[in-house]
């Protein structure tokens, strides 16, 4: 997929809310804003396919594009069944989970080959931006994030993902391994001052995309400002061109 041409393009929000009528209102309001809105298991679990759908029909899916990210993780059969079903609600992109291994990603990217042109582009999502270095240590990773991140990065793109979601902390270390070709998303981003939640491996939107940041993933800071629109346009115009 192309890549984004101005600040606003690379801002994705995630609209993570389980209710169909807020997410309509945030789709609305932070379309125009934005290059994407993301939606993630949160909204999928409560409304489903159909939500999506409705979704897209009522203007967001219209104005900006929608990233459906199910960070799909299971046996190759099974994330190629997932991948397939979801096609006909046309996601611009679409999130696998990298440590499903390789055969899981091809066969994720295969499934989305059936959309023809205007398939979703795969993400492999690599580390989860809410684990510090113990956290993942505690999983039985040996290394700390970066390494882990190069690896399944790596692994993916080799397997046939467009891109990974990585952490800022990543994103420069990634860039320089792997060249200007991977599409790079990049969540745990946080506006200065703003509450960091759980995320746990974070930067600002500016320190994301001077890093190499393709696209930046915003949540909370954006859905929980009194007004999620003029946040957005905020976040945006601190880009660097
Ligand atoms: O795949 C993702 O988008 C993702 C990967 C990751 O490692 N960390 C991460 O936070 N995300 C998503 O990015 C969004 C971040 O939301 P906020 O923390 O509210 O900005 C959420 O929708 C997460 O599901």
């Amino acid at each position: 997929m192309a890549r984004p041409d101005s600040p606003r393009a690379r801002l994705i929000a995630a609209l993570d809310t389980a209710e169909a009528d807020r997410a309509a209102a945030l789709a609305a309001a932070l379309a125009p804003e934005c290059g994407l809105l993301k939606l993630g298991l949160e909204f999928f679990a409560a409304q489903g396919p159909a939500g999506v759908a409705r979704l897209a029909a009522a203007g967001g899916g219209r104005a900006a594009p929608v990233f459906l990210d199910l960070k799909l993780h299971d046996i190759p059969n099974t994330v190629a069944g997932a991948v397939r079903a979801v096609l006909p609600l046309r996601p611009a992109m679409l999130t696998v989970h990298a440590a499903g291994g390789a055969a899981m990603v091809a066969a994720a990217r295969e499934a989305a080959e059936r959309a023809g042109v205007l398939r979703p582009a795969i993400l492999a999502v690599t580390v989860l931006t809410s684990l510090d270095a113990a956290a993942l240590a505690a999983t039985g990773v040996a290394g700390g994030p970066v390494q882990q991140v190069l690896r399944l990065a790596r692994l993916a793109l080799e397997a046939g993902a467009d891109g990974v979601v990585c952490s800022p902390q990543e994103v420069a270390r990634l860039r320089d391994a792997l060249g200007a070709a991977p599409l790079l998303v990049v969540p745990g981003v946080r506006p200065p001052g703003a509450a960091r939640g759980d995320q746990a491996r974070v930067a600002t939107p500016e320190e994301a995309v001077r890093a190499g940041a393709d696209w930046i993933v915003v949540g909370r800071p954006i859905t929980g400002a009194a007004d999620p629109a003029a946040a957005a346009r905020a976040i945006a115009e601190a880009l660097p061109a």
